[in-house]
C-alpha cells in the first residue's frame, strides 16, 4: 500500500514508522510511506506556510500556494510509484466519521495522499479542487491533522495482508463483522481470586469459539446496541444472544 503524507511536522510520524506493526510493515515494504512538507515549497524570506483568513477572526489558515504545491507533488509521485491516481484524504472535524468499514474501504482504495491540516484548516477552494474525501476520527478538535492521519494509517495498515504477524487477529479484532470483541485472558489463572472462565481451559475449541461469539454478541448488546441495529443475526447468533440476555437478566 502506498501512502503519501502532506504535513508541516513529518517527524511526528516517526511514532508510526519507527516501531510496532506499521514500522515492521514499512521495513518489509508492505507499506510505502512518503512525506511532503509545504514548508519546502515556501519561496519568501520567512518561508511562511500560514496565511490570514479573509473576513478576519482569530487564527490562521494554511497558505494556499505551498500547500497545493505539496499536494501536487505527492499526487504526482503516487502516480509514478503505483501507476494509479491516488485518493486525496483530508482529516478534519467536518469530515465523515471514521469507523472500521471506512478503514476497510480506504485500505482497499489504492494509493492515498493524506493531508494533515494545521492552524484553523485550509481554504475551502482547496478542499473543493484538490481533496477527494474529508474524514474525521471523532467529534473533537486537535492541534493538527497529524494524529488523525496516524490513526487512519495505523488502522488501514493492519488490514494489509502480511502486516499483522497472525493474520487472523485482524479478522477477530473488535468491530470486525461489526461486533465488539470478547473478553481475553492470559496467565496467571487466578488474579485476586478471579479465575479464567472454565471453557477457555477446556481445550474444547468448538465450545471456546461458541463462548467467544456469545460474549461478543452479549457485550455488543450491552454496550453498543446501536451496532446490532444494522446487523442481521443468523439463527445460531440469535440463540447465543438470547442465552446471554437470559443469563444477564437483572
Ligand atoms: N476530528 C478530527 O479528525 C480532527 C482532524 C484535524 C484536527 N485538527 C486540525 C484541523 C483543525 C480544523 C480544521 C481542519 C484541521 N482536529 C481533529
Amino acid at each position: 500500500m502506498w501512502i503519501g503524507v502532506v504535513s508541516l511536522f513529518p517527524d511526528m510520524f516517526d511514532a508510526l514508522t519507527q516501531q510496532g506493526v506499521v514500522g515492521r510493515a514499512v521495513e518489509k515494504q508492505r507499506i510505502a510511506l512518503e512525506f511532503w512538507n509545504p514548508r519546502d515549497y515556501a519561496t519568501d524570506r520567512h518561508r511562511s506556510v500560514d496565511d490570514r483568513p479573509y473576513g478576519g477572526g482569530p487564527g490562521m489558515l494554511m497558505k494556499v500556494d505551498t500547500l497545493r504545491a505539496a499536494i501536487f507533488a505527492a499526487r504526482e509521485r503516487a502516480q509514478q510509484a503505483t501507476g494509479l491516481v491516488p485518493t486525496v484524504i483530508y482529516l478534519s472535524p467536518q469530515g465523515r466519521k471514521l469507523d472500521q468499514q471506512g478503514v476497510q474501504a480506504l485500505a482497499s482504495a489504492g494509493p492515498l495522499v493524506v493531508v494533515a491540516g494545521r492552524y484553523e484548516g485550509i481554504d475551502e477552494r482547496v478542499v473543493e479542487s484538490d481533496i477527494d474525501e474529508e474524514w474525521s476520527i471523532g467529534d473533537y478538535v486537535l492541534s493538527g491533522g497529524e494524529l488523525p492521519a496516524m490513526v487512519l494509517i495505523d488502522a488501514a495498515a493492519r488490514l494489509i495482508p502480511g502486516v499483522l504477524g497472525h493474520q487472523d487477529s485482524a479478522v477477530e479484532d473488535s468491530f470486525n463483522d461489526g461486533l465488539l470483541d470478547c473478553p481475553h485472558y492470559t496467565r496467571p489463572e487466578i488474579i485476586d481470586g478471579r479465575q479464567v472462565p472454565d471453557v477457555l481451559l477446556s481445550g474444547n475449541h468448538a465450545a471456546i469459539k461458541r463462548w467467544r461469539l456469545k460474549q461478543s454478541l452479549g457485550r455488543t448488546w450491552q454496550r453498543r446496541p446501536d451496532l446490532l441495529e444494522g446487523r442481521p443475526l443468523d439463527a445460531e447468533q440469535r440463540k447465543l444472544l438470547n442465552e446471554f440476555i437470559e443469563e444477564h437478566a437483572l
